[in-house]
């Protein structure tokens, strides 16, 4: 479980304040905003890659505002993270990238790497290095690294937003059959409010570094039967 409580981070001019939130396990958590609102800085300190200024911040009940190198350490092991950017690196072929975070853990053995590759439908691109493939195919190498390890928290940047509609819906799905084989927790930062509306259980609306509501999402649930505060607000930040 993730909870932020009171949690405060200041670049400049901009700030996320008062950032309160409980995250359970196994839900599949959604962050939505407009640009500039603070999604990603709130992911980098999910992840642990930026320090918090102000409040509490805990990861399975370990308080993650003063971890050593170790701790962070032991806590980024649970974590698969796929960034806005891909991250993957050039010197390294797709299938080196795929196996990376298990060779970091002193597994050689590939064939988790291989399997991944498989289901993202990359298996005949193993030997090849990430700049001869499209945004599309990085992305997908870039979902097969963060699921290798079969990580707990599975946290996204924007995952499927610079994809067409075909690699957007092949991401989410492979991601649905993750949670329903293993239930990991999902934290999906989007500003494409269908994405999230379809995807996600639970979702925190994020304006200008504050949160804005978090809304429950009721998948059966008509959008004219839900509380009208939320949907005024998805409506606001999808024009
Ligand atoms: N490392 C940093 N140093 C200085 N300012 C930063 C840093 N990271 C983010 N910011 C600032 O924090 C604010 C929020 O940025 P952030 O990337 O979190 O927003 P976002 O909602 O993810 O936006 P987008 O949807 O465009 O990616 C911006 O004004 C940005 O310039």
């Amino acid at each position: 479980m993730i909870q932020l409580n009171q949690v405060r981070k200041v670049y400049g001019e901009f700030s996320l304040e008062n950032i309160s939130l409980t995250i359970k396990n196994g839900v599949i958590y959604g962050v939505v905003g407009e640009s500039g609102s603070g999604k990603s800085t709130l992911l980098s300190i999910l992840n642990l890659s930026t320090s918090i200024d102000d409040g509490k911040f805990w990861i399975d009940d370990v308080d993650c505002r003063d971890l050593t190198r170790k701790q962070k350490g032991i806590l980024k092991q649970k974590m698969g993270m796929i960034f806005q950017d891909y991250h993957l690196l050039n010197n390294l072929t797709v299938l080196e990238n795929s196996h990376l975070p298990l060779k970091l853990k002193g597994i050689k053995d590939k064939s988790q790497a291989l399997f991944w590759l498989e289901k993202v439908g990359l298996l005949d691109y193993a030997t090849v290095y990430p700049s001869t493939l499209s945004g599309g195919q990085k992305q997908r190498v870039a979902l097969a690294r963060a699921l290798v390890t079969k990580p707990k928290y599975i946290l996204l940047d924007e995952a499927t937003s610079a994809l067409d509609e075909y690699n957007a819906q092949l991401i989410l799905q492979i991601l649905r059959d993750v949670h329903d084989d293993y239930q990991p927790t999902i934290i999906f930062v989007s500003h494409d409010l269908d994405k999230v509306k379809s995807f996600c259980d639970e979702c925190l609306i994020l304006d200008k570094g504050q949160i804005r509501h978090i809304v429950e999402v009721n998948h059966s649930q008509d959008e004219a039967e839900c509380d009208p505060y939320p949907t005024k607000a998805f409506r606001r930040l999808s024009k």
